[in-house]
């Protein structure tokens, strides 16, 4: 192929262009978020929760209410609590101690109604307590200090003395950590219990346990203890309170994101009752009453509003935050005349993240909470996928939208309708188109942007992946052709995609991957940009095609990322160069972006064919580099970054002989990225 790049630039390419899409698809909990204890110990009660209309009401509530108003959020019909022990599934018994998870007459909070209960009859002898045992595992560090918290009390008084053992042990007993605190059985109230866990070694694997052993001082053992509000916290990323875990968060910003979509996704909402509420998820954890989440299992919502933008401020990269827009994955949409309390929810969302202190509820809620400037935040996304419910979207975007963009005339609020299909009032400025296909589909649909009409409206590439290899049963299971992991073929066939993105940047301004992050243990959506289990993160061979398309280096300090980044950094450019169009029936296709700062010129090259492609580029630059620098992802289509095979696809780093006539071959399935100075 003959490629002429052109010296003038057709558009800027915005900073925002790659970017991540996240939503608690067995990703948040136990993921993410970096709390190591499964403890939904609400759970059963979720099932039953019903947002009360007096809750509803108070969603306009007043400064003063906000702090308490997540603990009163919930209103349970005492008489519906029915049988919790789902959740005592991350729980097991030590010894002869029997476990019962209760809904307590004394909860610990409103929002947290339910108690371990551990009840050890007298005359026991030997080890008596109980275990849990972490997502899939506990990985325990000997460098790492973990805080170990809880809440007990005494049902009911007694003389009982002794103390509780917290441990983090091997599955085996063998104690790895320990520290103890001493209890009364007088203490009928809810004590805190803070503990330090130092682990004397690094355990060999993840199986490991939180443990508690309940040791009387006397021989007298009969008693009985209530729990609440578990937690167990490893250091976390920059060392934020409530934090992320620091190998993803890591990860996740080695690849250099621009934006990070959130909440959702279908988790946003499936119904109006268990609907994603921002304000259930700021505040103390003991007021985050939690909720069943869309993928079926429960949130904490540990990792809640402030903690995720308090995320984004740490890697670099700005909010495009979802509003529930009044309509649930089970089909049914709220009414016109019903949207207004959720409309004013959505208002104090925004609010919460760009509101000045005073001016409103939400912002001062903020400001109490440590945050009193406001966040950056410029896009806002009416629901999710409302193409599934395009009949109501006309009103609902109408009054979401027309009322939101009234209150945040800076906020570019983005629809989730077919482009266009139906034609909606106001007039969108942004449309969040999602495909999932073949990797065949990519390659066929790379000039898929090319064709759109140039008028005011951008584009958001939101959820995009190539996820089989059968086009007649796209989310079909593994034997049908789904991907259980990214290989070659689908991530090559992505960049083919992605050089249509970049090309078209003028009317596309952001894309991702989705999903981003599964864990391998409890995955219900593959294939996912990033896969981790209790011990260790995996990087596809799609997320190293994603990170060679961002420009991160100045995001990121740490120097062992930042060494990676040098290879990589400032990849996006900040200019688009027209070139010699690829054959959109070809299976090479390149793009050209310029980078103003760095005087680079950035060659992409995608060959997603299983024949290699030799590419001459013709630079007419004044001047260019005798040479430049080669990033390069190849190997066998099926090639792929696995749990069992984590590193057999690696970017690899190169000097190439680089000049106003620049000749490369592009290998079968690879994508290559040349940066070369030019002036
Ligand atoms: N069905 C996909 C579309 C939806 O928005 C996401 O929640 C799902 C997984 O990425």
């Amino acid at each position: 192929f003959n490629v002429d790049v052109s010296l003038t630039p057709s558009h800027a390419v915005p900073s925002t262009l790659f970017g991540q899409m996240f939503e608690d698809i067995n990703s948040g909990d136990g993921g993410l978020y970096g709390e190591c204890m499964f403890s939904p110990i609400v759970y059963s009660l979720l099932h039953l929760l019903t947002f009360s209309s007096a809750a509803e009401s108070r969603i306009s509530a007043s400064d003063t209410e906000y702090a308490l108003m997540n603990a009163r959020l919930i209103e349970r019909n005492a008489d519906e609590r029915t049988d919790t022990t789902a959740a005592l599934d991350p729980w097991a018994a030590i010894g002869e101690a029997q476990l019962t998870v209760i809904a307590d007459p004394k909860p610990v909070s409103s929002a947290l109604p339910n108690s371990l209960q551990v009840t050890v009859p007298a005359g026991t002898s030997g080890s008596v307590g109980f275990s849990n045992s972490g997502f899939w595992g506990i990985k325990v560090e000997s460098s790492w200090t973990y805080n170990a918290s809880f809440y007990f009390r005494f049902p009911s008084a007694s003389t009982f003395t002794g103390k509780l053992n917290v441990a983090l042990q091997t599955t085996s007993g063998r104690v790895l950590a320990s520290n103890s605190i001493s209890v009364r059985g007088s203490q009928t109230g809810w004590t805190h219990v803070s503990l330090s866990l130092r682990p004397s070694t690094t355990a060999p694997n993840t199986d490991n346990v939180f443990a508690v052993t309940i040791e009387p001082t006397r021989g007298d053992t009969e008693t009985a203890i209530n729990f609440a509000m578990f937690s167990l916290f490893p250091p976390t990323f920059k060392n934020r309170p409530n934090g992320m875990r620091i190998d993803i968060a890591e990860t996740l910003a080695e690849m250099g994101p621009a934006f990070f979509r959130f909440p959702g996704g279908n988790n946003v909402g499936q119904t109006t009752a268990t609907r994603w509420q921002w304000n259930a998820t700021v505040g103390s954890l003991l007021d985050r009453p939690g909720r069943v989440g869309d993928w079926g299992y429960v949130n904490t919502d540990g990792l809640g509003l402030l903690e995720y933008l308090n995320f984004f401020e740490d890697v670099g990269m700005e909010p495009i935050m979802a509003v529930w827009s009044g309509y649930s994955l089970g089909g049914t949409s709220l009414p016109e005349n019903e949207l207004a309390p959720y409309i004013q929810q959505a208002a104090d969302q925004i609010n919460f993240v760009i509101g000045e202190p005073g001016t409103s509820p939400p912002a001062s809620l903020r400001a109490s909470l440590g945050h009193p400037e406001p966040f950056a935040l410029r896009f806002v996304e009416v629901g999710n996928e409302d193409f599934f419910a395009a009949d109501t979207y006309p009103y609902r975007w109408r009054d979401f939208a027309g009322n939101l963009s009234a209150l945040f005339p800076n906020i570019t609020f983005i629809a989730t309708t077919d482009a266009f299909s139906p034609i909606i009032s106001p007039d969108p400025q942004a449309y969040d188109v999602h495909v999932y296909q073949t990797p065949g589909w990519f390659i066929q649909n790379a000039f898929y942007y090319d064709s759109f009409e140039r008028n005011s409206t951008k584009y958001f590439e939101g959820e995009y992946a190539a996820i089989s290899t059968n086009a007649s049963n796209i989310f079909g299971t593994p034997d049908q052709g789904r991907l259980l992991f990214p290989d070659m073929q689908s991530a090559s066939g992505e960049a083919t995609f992605m050089t249509g993105l970049e090309r078209n940047s003028d009317i596309v301004f952001a894309a991702s991957y989705a999903p981003l992050l599964q864990h391998v243990n409890d995955s219900q959506w593959t294939p996912d940009l990033v896969s981790f289990d209790a011990g260790n993160v995996y990087r596809s061979t799609s997320f190293f095609v994603q990170k060679v398309h961002s420009s991160i280096a100045e995001k990121l300090k740490s120097p062992k990322t930042y060494q990676w980044l040098q290879l990589f950094s400032l990849n996006k450019g900040d200019e688009y160069l027209p070139t010699t169009l690829p054959d959109p029936a070809g299976t090479v296709f390149w793009s050209a972006v310029r980078n103003t700062t760095s005087q680079e010129v950035i060659l992409k090259v995608a060959n997603a064919g299983a024949d290699e492609a030799a590419v001459v580029f013709q630079l007419p630059f004044t001047s260019v580099a005798e040479s430049g620098t080669l990033q390069q992802l190849h190997g066998d289509p099926t090639a792929s970054n696995t749990p069992e095979q984590p590193n057999s696809v690696a970017p690899v780093t190169s000097k190439i002989a680089t000049g106003k006539v620049l000749n490369f071959t592009a290998p079968a399935f690879s994508v290559s990225v040349i940066s070369v100075q030019v002036k």
